[in-house]
């Protein structure tokens, strides 16, 4: 039976399409896990049954697709769906959570890159899942020619309705994430430009200080 740590924890990855969000989520549960730690991974758009079909809903649109609007609720729906009843279950009963995208994309994507506006996001976030921010955000961030190759290699030319916006839209986002990260010393801004294991290397420096904290 693993320990269960005094405090749980909830950490997200955050960053552009192809950044290394997914690698570096499932390589901190592994070491995480290695400790004695339980950690639920999981991710947004999804983690629970509605919000992966919500996912489906946004990365496939029907007809003309969704204006900002209604993207940024059905967003909010399925973080809400998500945090209800994975999250919050799952950091009541002392597990740790590590998500892969949480609201900072929203806040990215349609408050910022989308125009929606910051304080819109936040209030559907209070709304929808009570403000529930992470412990800590682990930002990555690599150049945009070193992210497109590995892209690439990944899936070839396909992209879905909100990776395959134009070059603008995702340096917006890029710009968004970085300026929330300003002033914000829950988020931490780490170079991904490396291989997968020193990435590994450095997001574990940012969770080792919360690993003495909860033992
Ligand atoms: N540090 C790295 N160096 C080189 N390739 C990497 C690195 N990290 C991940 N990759 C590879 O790059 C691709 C994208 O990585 P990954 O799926 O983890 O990114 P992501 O940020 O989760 O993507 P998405 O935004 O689409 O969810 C994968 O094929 C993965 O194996
Ligand atoms: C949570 C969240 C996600 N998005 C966008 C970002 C990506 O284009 C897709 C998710 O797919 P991925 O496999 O994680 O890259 O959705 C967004 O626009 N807003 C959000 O809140």
């Amino acid at each position: 039976m693993s320990t269960h740590p005094k405090r749980a924890r909830f950490i997200a990855f955050e960053g552009g399409e192809g950044v290394g969000k997914s690698t570096q989520a499932k390589l901190l549960v592994e070491a995480l896990a290695e400790r004695g730690i339980d950690a639920l991974l999981t991710r947004e758009p999804g983690g629970t049954t509605g919000a992966e079909m919500i996912r489906k809903l946004l990365l496939a649109p029907p007809g003309t697709g969704w204006g900002v609007q209604a993207e940024a609720l059905l967003f909010a729906a399925a973080r809400s769906d998500h945090v209800a009843k994975a999250i919050k279950p799952a950091l009541i009963s002392g597990s740790w959570v590590v998500c892969d995208r949480f609201v900072l994309s929203s806040r990215a994507y349609q408050g910022l890159a989308g125009g929606l506006g910051d304080e819109e996001v936040l209030a559907l976030h209070r709304i929808g899942s009570g403000g529930l921010m992470p412990c800590r955000t682990l930002l990555l961030e690599a150049p945009v020619d070193d992210v497109a190759k590995r892209l690439r290699m990944r899936d070839g030319d396909e992209a879905d309705a909100i990776g395959g916006r134009n070059e603008r839209y995702h340096a917006d986002v890029a710009r968004g994430f970085a300026g929330l990260a300003q002033g914000d010393d829950s988020i931490v801004q780490i170079d991904a430009s490396g291989s997968a294991e020193d990435v590994h290397a450095a997001v574990m420096r940012e969770v080792e200080p919360l690993l003495e904290e909860a033992s």
